[in-house]
């Protein structure tokens, strides 16, 4: 089946290049720490409706960059628009509202409540919480309905409807990511982007994990995800980006990706000499054994404290 990440057939594989039909662009940002520039980025355009994978070393900037775009860390500068709009200063819950939502690294499951709470509570547009909106229980009765709808679909759909009345703290590491995924489709995004969602899980749960993300992409979602594993980005990805220092070093499709000689120096790892497709690293991780690892945050992946909710 034709998705629109095949769109990207014949695009130039070069840093910055336009896209034929891009749901995202993002012109100069910049975010420094102290003396650290964490992202330093000239132009980056995300193709609609394909998979695109973000690479790069330990501290390259990806999840600083979610974190900008997203609204969870202001930038220095910069400026993107999603779907033609501008998002640049807007909050985290208005960058949900207007269709592009980010999962974290760390699952950010609120324990002692239900799984069901959990996915209710991710839902945007609460209206019955805005005072004119609780006059008229009408609106937001409609709207309870039609989010306890969609949470149970999703619980369905990823397989853990069962779970629905277990605290979410009895939950595996495995079954927390697959709840953060159908947690950021609550707010019915146009695109996810997805922070390392294979850390900590097993290979089953891994081909699982793939398959939500491909029929997501298959019915018009576009996808974005931060990886270290290079198996699963070849696997599935219709394009790759790789960040070092902030900037975009490369972008092209995965084969180009791992013969390009400057991700081979920054991440692959030059001492192995070029890379294909067929020889890529075992089980990924950035070369030099830091972090991304499966299991990297612990066997399960699981958030230590719980403490905090997404958007
Ligand atoms: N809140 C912060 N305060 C200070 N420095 C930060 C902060 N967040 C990130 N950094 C620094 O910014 C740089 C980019 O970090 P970032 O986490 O975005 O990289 P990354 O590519 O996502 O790394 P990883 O693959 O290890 O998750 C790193 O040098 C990091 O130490």
């Amino acid at each position: 089946m034709q998705n629109d990440g095949q769109l990207l057939t014949g695009v130039a594989p070069e840093a910055g290049v336009g896209k034929p039909d891009p749901i995202l662009v993002a012109t100069d940002v910049r975010k420094a720490f102290g003396g650290i520039q964490a992202v330093d980025l000239d132009h980056l355009e995300v193709q609609r409706g394909g998979i695109t994978a973000l690479i790069g070393p330990n501290g390259a900037g990806k999840s600083t960059f979610f974190n900008c775009l997203t609204g969870f860390e202001p930038p220095d500068s910069g400026r993107w628009h999603f779907e033609g709009q501008p998002l640049q200063r807007l909050p985290a819950h208005k960058v949900a509202r207007a269709g592009m939502i980010r999962t974290f690294q760390l699952t950010k499951a609120l324990s002692k409540l239900s799984v069901l709470d959990n996915m209710l509570l991710a839902a945007p547009n609460q209206k019955g919480e805005h005072f004119l909106a609780s006059l008229y229980p009408g609106s937001w009765r409609k709207q309870e309905q039609h989010n306890r709808g969609l949470a149970e679909a999703l619980l369905e759909r990823f397989g853990i409807a069962h779970m629905r009345d277990e605290y979410a703290g009895t939950m595996s590491g495995g079954q927390r990511k697959l709840m953060e995924m159908a947690r950021a489709l609550m707010a019915e995004p146009r695109m996810i982007m997805l922070d390392e969602p294979m850390s900590g899980v097993n290979p089953a749960l891994v081909q699982s994990l793939l398959g939500h993300m491909r029929e997501l992409r298959d019915e018009g979602l576009t996808v974005v995800f931060v990886e270290h594993d290079m198996d699963v980005v070849m696997d599935i990805s219709d394009w790759v980006v790789c960040l070092a220092d902030g900037r975009v070093i490369a972008e092209g499709s995965p084969d180009d990706i791992s013969r390009n000689p400057a991700v081979i120096d920054a991440y692959l790892g030059a001492a192995h000499g070029d890379v294909t497709a067929d020889e890529k690293p075992q089980g990924a991780n950035a070369p030099d054994g830091e972090g991304g690892a499966p299991g990297a945050n612990g066997e399960d992946g699981s958030d230590p404290d719980h403490g905090e909710s997404t958007a």
